[in-house]
């Protein structure tokens, strides 16, 4: 078992821990609550794992650090990062904007210059700070109820982001909450069912009665995520569509929210993102393989770091999200990005006269939807929440395209695939299990079963990004989840699979040294992960250590003769 070490790149550990002080000007004087059951309000959440999964993670990690892993999951990070869109702006520029902007959404009031940080090893790189978690009063009286919501976990998740709450993730309401009233805000999460399933034991429009034989009152303990203003009444909130429910007014956690803000011109995107495109280094002038590029947040810092010059091959299976990339690379107005629609399953195109062709997509193609991510799918384009049928629409859309007639701003263009040795540099940053996100307050849907089904398509997704990279040249590989099977295990497989390639060292190293030893499952499966060497070379993020970031991990490999193997 390893744990991360501290950080080497210059001064991000300094500011981060300057920055974690709550002496802020935008920290509010924190008051206890003047109630008799305080500890109900605090925000506390466990989060709740399979216990197969948790015995695996604890042997990974040790059962302390994982305990720790599982807790900093539960809260955001304190601060986002912003890449700035060097082609189109300055770094300097674009701080003196959001200086402007938090100033007058009221996020920073007092000084919203001290909230903005520059780190001077990654120039484009601006930190905004939050802070949290804040110990929030909420104002009732001894002898009152407080009225209150119940939100979905996604919901709660969103609005411990900075989101606001949207009418369908309101689960449950007081009685007599009309337009203007404050209410306290606590997330449903599940719980074990009598069958072995998890449920949340609730359903919409639930009344809250706020005394103790209340549905679920205690399991509101801990759970409490802030207070905001009813915008709509209760009978208003059930019967909505769409639309905003609650304002929040105080947050366990304050951070700025940035859509739409200087759009172009900068990229909301977490620093492990941004760490893995400048590991990949790719040089002006190059060919790169973004094989699983949607939404396109590493392809256009790819493309920022080869300062436009070059070629960029952006796949992805979904049609929808082949859009988003060009709509992104159009905004930054970055040229040297080609998207194309294709399973990276399929990319290596084994008949000469396929190489490199591409012909207009007009049919469907199925996929498995269990990789999707349905977070951005289950809101409108502003962010709103959609009805069950609408997102279903959505989804098939995503996955068919939108039709013949009914293309939006350009067509997406299907590729038949590359030939073999056609990459410099190849990124697979593929679909996993996402268990380094955060906040996340449920991870039990994951099973042992369902973290192996991911490394085995993982496994299939880097024998093609072997294929089609050259050899001399280099594959990134990176995935946001904690799980040893999907990343240790992963780069086990491909060093005793591919002699002919090796781990090199990564710049800038800024997370921890990977996993090393092994998990016996049963007396037929042990998994390899790492010995003490391999594991210096590889990056791993971890969500406890000083720098804060969701968790992740970053392999890269050196490509040497192909024909040595
Ligand atoms: C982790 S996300 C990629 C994020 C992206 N690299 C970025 O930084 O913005 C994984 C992506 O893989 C795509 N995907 C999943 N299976 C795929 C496949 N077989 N071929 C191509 N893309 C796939 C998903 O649609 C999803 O957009």
């Amino acid at each position: 078992m390893r744990l991360a070490n501290s950080d080497t790149l210059p001064g991000i550990r300094t500011l981060l821990r300057r920055h974690s002080l709550p002496t802020s000007p935008s920290v509010k004087t924190m008051e206890p609550p003047p109630v008799v059951d305080a500890g109900r309000y605090m925000f506390n959440p466990t989060l709740k794992w399979d216990p197969h999964v948790e015995a695996y993670f604890s042997r990974a990690y040790g059962a302390d650090h994982f305990s720790r892993i599982s807790s900093a999951l539960t809260r955001p990070s304190c601060y986002s990062s912003i890449r700035v869109n060097t082609l189109k702006t300055s770094t300097e520029d674009v701080k003196k904007k959001l200086i402007k902007y938090l100033h007058e959404t009221n996020f920073a009031k007092e000084d919203s210059t001290s909230c903005i940080t520059q780190n001077p090893a990654l120039e484009n790189v601006l930190y905004i700070w939050g802070t949290g978690p804040h110990e929030i009063s909420y104002d009732r009286q001894p002898d009152e109820p407080i009225k209150e919501i119940i939100v979905s976990r996604k919901c709660a998740e969103a609005v411990l982001r900075g989101a606001q709450i949207y009418v369908p993730g309101v689960m449950a309401c007081s009685s007599h909450v009309e337009e203007g009233d404050k209410v306290a805000v606590s997330v449903a999460t599940e719980k074990p069912t009598d069958t072995g399933g998890w449920a949340i034991g609730i359903t919409r429009g639930t009344v809250l009665h706020g005394i103790p034989s209340d549905v679920q009152y205690e399991d509101r303990h801990g759970l409490y995520i802030g207070e905001g203003i009813a915008l709509m009444s209760r009978a208003g909130i059930f019967r909505a569509k769409e639309g905003v429910a609650i304002e929040m007014t105080n947050r366990v956690y304050r951070l700025p929210s940035f859509n739409d803000v200087l759009e172009g011109e900068i990229f909301l995107q977490n620093l492990p993102s941004i760490i893995t495109a400048r590991v990949l280094d790719p040089q002006p002038g190059e060919k790169i393989l973004d094989m699983c590029a949607a939404p396109g947040g590493k392809t256009t810092a790819i493309a920022l770091l080869m300062k436009d010059q070059g070629e960029i091959i952006a796949l992805d299976r979904s049609h929808n999200k082949v859009m988003n990339i060009k709509k992104l690379a159009d905004e930054m107005e970055i040229k040297c990005i080609k998207a194309y629609k294709l399973d990276a399953l399929k990319s290596v195109s084994l008949s000469i006269s396929d190489q490199n062709e591409v012909i207009l997509e007009e049919q469907s193609v199925r996929v498995d939807e269990e990789c999707y991510d349905l977070t951005n799918v289950r809101k409108d384009e502003k962010g709103r929440y959609l009805s069950n049928a609408e997102t279903r629409k959505r989804m098939r859309q995503m996955r068919n395209g939108p039709g013949k007639n009914n293309s939006k701003g350009g067509k997406v263009v299907n590729s038949k695939g590359f030939a073999p040795n056609s990459f410099d540099r190849v990124l697979l940053d593929g679909p996993c299990s996402a268990l380094g996100l955060r906040p996340r307050l449920f991870a039990a849907e994951e099973t042992i079963d369902s973290l192996r089904r991911h490394g085995t398509y993982q496994k299939r997704m880097f024998d093609r990004a072997v294929q089609l990279v050259r050899p001399g040249g280099v594959i990134v590989y990176s995935t946001c989840t904690i799980n040893p099977g999907e990343n240790e295990a992963l780069v086990r497989y491909a060093l005793d699979t591919y002699k002919f390639l090796s781990l090199a060292s990564q710049n800038p190293k800024i997370g921890g040294p990977g996993v090393v030893g092994s998990y016996k499952f049963d007396e037929t499966h042990t998994e390899e992960w790492l010995t003490e060497s391999e594991a210096e070379l590889v990056q791993r993020f971890d969500p406890v250590s000083g720098t804060d970031t969701i968790g992740f991990f970053i392999a890269k490999f050196i490509v040497g003769s192909k024909s040595s193997s």
